[in-house]
């Protein structure tokens, strides 16, 4: 196993789900979704209060550090009252004692309203909006249990926390379906003026269990590879972001953050990047689910990957385990020799080891689905990120190489 950074030196994180994996949408590519097969009580799966103010007290108590920072996730958490959150807010009050302390909530839109939005405002909330780009793309996947299309809501809803100033952030999946088209994805979050863009590759395979689930189950290995429909092409994942980046070069480095450029720019100068997914190790967020279950990775939640629960193991015993060490270790120790001898190793770290289910050229396991579009990815990118790192470095703002890419063009 290789050798952590030592913990403690770094703040313990979770994502709460104060609704479980239960939804008022039902997107057709959903990892989360049919979560509620494991907890069979699926119809009560929402948070006791007291569950609540255990896992506040518990969760400021075992941070090291000064910046406390709440991830309210689910399903949709906006199924929750507002008056969830405020109690959530006076326990934080109660057992913070003057730490500082930071809410984020990632939700579909749908349900925002003015006062959501004026409570967000209020309290500082961070608001992350899944929106999968303009109507067409958004809609294909993005629908209610009857078939009913969700942008307009979305669009409302971004509308509302704009009017109220909220601060939010985008969070977009690339699929099948909207991968061909970059630029027109890129621009949408320009037009709506959203700054601060997450774009998250979808990558699962079907896989039917006597549990109830179908979707991929990571120690699913050595089984034909049955990808489901909305999966991206890795190439087309890399030609996806080339497009972007080279767009973002024109005029947008320093006004407009897009979370995969930012991350490989971190590992490019030695910084820890703003995604798990270009991260060394794994395991630095934990799920709890409604009850208090507590797992690895909010795309590890299956039995296997279960640290324990709240009422029973404290939040510090279950993130610093052995077997969630272990599960952190894992990304770098297993990783093929194909990755251990890339040149863009540094960056990519072989990406989500959930995505590892291919064989390398020599017949290794553990190869990444999107090896081939990450490559793509890493090299066209190479010379902009060396140029951005000697600027950073100079202490001058890594924005310069929009000029400098002009130069090369000319
Ligand atoms: C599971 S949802 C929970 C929060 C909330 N309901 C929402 O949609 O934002 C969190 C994020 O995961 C994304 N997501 C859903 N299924 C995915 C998948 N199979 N692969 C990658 N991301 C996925 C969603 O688009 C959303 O941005
Ligand atoms: S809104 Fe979020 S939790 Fe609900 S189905 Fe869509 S991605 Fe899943
Ligand atoms: S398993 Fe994937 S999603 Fe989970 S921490 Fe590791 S890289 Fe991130
Ligand atoms: S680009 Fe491919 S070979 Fe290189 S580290 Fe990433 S997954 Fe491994």
């Amino acid at each position: 196993m290789s050798t952590l950074a030592t913990p403690f030196a770094r703040p313990l994180y979770m994502m709460v789900k104060p609704v479980g994996s239960v939804c008022n949408l039902a997107c057709k590519y959903c990892y989360y979704l049919e979560k509620g097969n494991f907890y069979p009580e699926k119809k009560n799966s929402i948070m006791t209060d007291e569950l609540l103010e255990k896992f506040v007290q518990e969760y400021i108590n075992s941070q090291t550090m000064s910046e406390v920072l709440f991830t309210w996730h689910g399903g949709e958490p906006l199924m929750r009252p507002i008056s969830f959150y405020k109690k959530a807010l006076e326990f934080q009050k109660i057992y913070g004692r003057g730490r500082q302390i930071d809410n984020c909530i990632q939700t579909n839109g749908t349900l925002l309203t003015d006062e959501w939005c004026q409570f967000f405002k209020e309290n500082n909330f961070l608001v992350g909006i899944s929106i999968d780009g303009p109507q067409e793309f958004h809609d294909e996947y993005r629908r209610n249990k009857q078939g009913q299309p969700s942008f307009y809501k979305v669009k409302k809803g971004i509308d509302l926390l704009k009017k109220h100033g909220v601060e939010y952030n985008a969070m977009a999946v690339v699929n099948d379906y909207n991968v061909d088209y970059p630029l027109e994805f890129y621009n949408f979050f320009k037009e709506i003026e959203c700054h601060y863009i997450q774009f998250s590759p979808i990558v699962e395979r079907i896989y039917e269990q006597n549990d109830g689930t179908k979707l991929t189950h990571p120690l699913q290995q050595n089984q034909e590879i049955n990808l489901a429909p909305f999966t991206v092409d890795s190439e087309k994942w890399g030609d996806f972001l080339c497009a972007i980046f080279d767009e973002w070069l024109k005029e947008d480095v320093g006004t407009y953050f897009v979370q995969l450029f930012d991350a490989a720019l971190a590992n490019w100068v030695g910084e820890q990047p703003g995604i798990c997914t270009l991260a060394k190790t794994c395991g630095h967020a934990g799920i709890m689910e409604f009850n208090g279950d507590v797992y690895s990775c909010d795309h590890y939640v299956f039995p296997e990957y279960k640290l324990g629960n709240i009422r029973t193991h404290s939040l510090t015993e279950m993130m610093y385990s052995p077997k969630q060490l272990k599960f952190g270790a894992d990304k770098a120790d297993t990783l093929p020799n194909q990755c251990k001898s890339c040149e863009y190793l540094f960056a990519c770290n072989g990406e989500c080891p959930k995505n590892r289910f291919l064989t390398t050229a020599d017949g290794e396991p553990g190869l990444n689905y999107l090896c081939k579009g990450l490559k793509k990815y890493f090299t066209h990118i190479a010379p902009y990120m060396d140029f951005m790192k000697k600027e950073l470095m100079a202490q001058r703002p890594p924005a310069n190489v929009m000029e400098w890419a002009r130069k090369q063009k000319q």
